[in-house]
């Protein structure tokens, strides 16, 4: 489930048209996908009313028309913005009125609206005649279609003024950016990827479930505790003890093998009876900044809970000097360049951490989330996991994941505590990083959307979603 930019489809058209397969082929190719995805929904007694524009993306809706009314279907096409401007689409419009096959105008009621109007090539916001009837079809009740992206959002960014409110989206060859956006997302519907043929593949894909079957270990029954790692959490203050619980717990409920807490002495003591089976180093932030970093660790999360900047800037020079993978989180991100070393740092912002990190404001990080994860992590070098809905996971060499698990439920504090102690233990014991990283994050949503099939999302708290973590990963198993 790979993703693409609007720039980077266009191209994809230009490399297949040299190598013989021109982009007449390929709508056809799109026509008939679309054909045999939606007769899944329709029956032959519905009346079907296909809406076409001036492009390519109408080229594909021409294509459809002709193989539903050629297959005994009611469907009529209409051109709302006039005949096809681009010439493949006219060539097809030309095969598809030699087949006697007639163009219709809107009129009275339709049980099935496909949106085959604008595209990935299209510039929103709508104009003319496409805005007016796009406006008329979101007032129908009938079953809402679109063709590759919804008319009226953006390909690459997550904003639209007036769009298409599709029931399901058809994307061709792979989803575009604005699929995931805040903004865009919602006019989607139901999204399913059709192949029209091309062999592309794309650096930006959607982690999902058959990656996590792939790539989730199985836990040997020879292992002992050393197997799955020693991680170092520097987590919790006075003030905020429950982060380093938090943390902790999802830690341990994530298999790691050992874990020691570096915090006060005051929380040590809290967290004693409540985690007995981790270890303690007292002051633990402190003696890092002093040159101590406990040894024999496999990798080392700081920032939950930590109040400190100076403190925790004194202790990450300490740690960048070390060959620990580190997970860098919450009162630990700030604006700062990272240095070149052999061992990963993973840096976990929420939208307002990663504002604060780069000066980008909040909106326009989110109308364009995949971009600037990305633009960062190949900056600085860093792995960069942009939390919200639908987190990114942004690598170094320019891969990128998103993560579609996950519910509103995790919009509460501690939860991305939790999500700290996860990508610890399964960074401590996973041998490829790229997934490990990506198995943490989709279990922590995977586990808020378990919680949502029984209960009320708003009563999730962060200390669930560790809790049920057990449940989850033994269906990967
Ligand atoms: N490889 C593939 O995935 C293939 C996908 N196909 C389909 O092609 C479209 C992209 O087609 P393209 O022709 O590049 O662009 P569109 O059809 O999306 O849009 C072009 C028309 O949009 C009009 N336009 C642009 N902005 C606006 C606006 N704000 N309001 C109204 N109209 C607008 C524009 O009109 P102009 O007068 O400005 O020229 C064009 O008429 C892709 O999405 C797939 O569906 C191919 O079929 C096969 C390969
Ligand atoms: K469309």
């Amino acid at each position: 489930m790979h993703i693409f930019t609007g720039a980077e489809i266009k191209q994809i058209d230009q490399i297949a048209q040299k190598s013989g397969l021109d982009v007449f082929t390929l709508m056809e190719n799109a026509g008939r996908a679309l054909f045999e995805e939606m007769k899944k929904h329709i029956g032959k007694k519905d009346r079907i009313l296909i809406m076409s524009g001036k492009g390519n993306n109408g080229g594909d809706g021409i294509v459809l028309a002709r193989y539903l009314q050629q297959h005994g279907y009611s469907c009529e096409l209409v051109l709302p913005a006039g005949k096809p401007k681009s010439e493949t689409a006219l060539k097809h419009f030309t095969h598809y009125t030699s087949c006697g096959l007639k163009v219709s105008e809107i009129q009275g009621k339709y049980d099935v609206i496909v949106d085959a109007l604008l595209g990935a090539g299209a510039t929103p916001p709508l104009q003319g005649e496409i805005q007016k009837v796009i406006h008329w079809a979101n007032e129908q009740h009938a079953l809402k279609i679109a063709v590759d992206l919804p008319t009226g959002v953006s390909a690459d960014e997550g904003w639209a003024d007036e769009a298409f409110q599709a029931n399901y989206t058809y994307c061709l060859h792979g989803y575009k950016p604005s699929a995931f956006l805040e903004g865009s997302t919602d006019y989607y519907g139901e999204k399913k990827v059709l192949g029209i043929g091309l062999p592309q593949e794309s650096k930006w894909q959607v982690w999902t479930e058959e990656h996590v079957k792939r790539t989730f270990q199985k836990r040997e029954q020879k292992a002992h505790k050393g197997t799955f790692g020693t991680g170092l959490l520097l987590a919790g203050s006075d003030e905020m003890p429950g982060s380093a619980l938090l943390a902790g717990i999802g830690a341990l409920r994530s298999g790691i093998g050992k874990l020691t807490i570096g915090t006060s002495r005051f929380v040590a003591g809290v967290l004693a009876g409540r985690i007995p089976e981790a270890m303690y180093a007292h002051d633990g932030l402190q003696k890092v900044v002093n040159g101590q970093v406990p040894k024999g660790m496999k990798a080392c999360a700081i920032g939950p809970g930590l109040p400190n900047p100076e403190e925790i800037e004194q202790a990450l020079k300490v740690l960048f000097q070390s060959d620990l993978p580190l997970i860098i989180d919450a009162g630990a991100l700030q604006e700062r360049r990272y240095p070149s070393r052999k061992a990963e740092i993973i840096l976990t912002p929420h939208p307002g951490e990663f504002s604060k990190m780069t000066g980008i404001p909040v909106p326009d990080i989110q109308k364009n989330r995949l971009y600037f994860a990305q633009k960062y992590a190949q900056e600085q070098g860093v792995i960069t996991v942009l939390k919200g809905r639908n987190t990114v996971i942004a690598f170094p060499d320019g891969d990128l994941f998103v993560n579609e698990t996950g519910n509103a439920g995790l919009a509460k504090g501690g939860t991305g505590d939790t999500l700290t102690g996860m990508l610890l233990a399964f960074v401590s014991a996973e041998k490829d990083i790229k997934s490990a990283v990506a198995n943490a994050v989709y279990f922590h949503g995977c586990s808020a959307d378990h919680w949502g099939k029984t209960k009320a999302q708003r009563g999730l708290l962060a200390s669930d979603v560790s809790e049920l973590l057990p449940d989850i990963m033994k269906s990967f198993e």
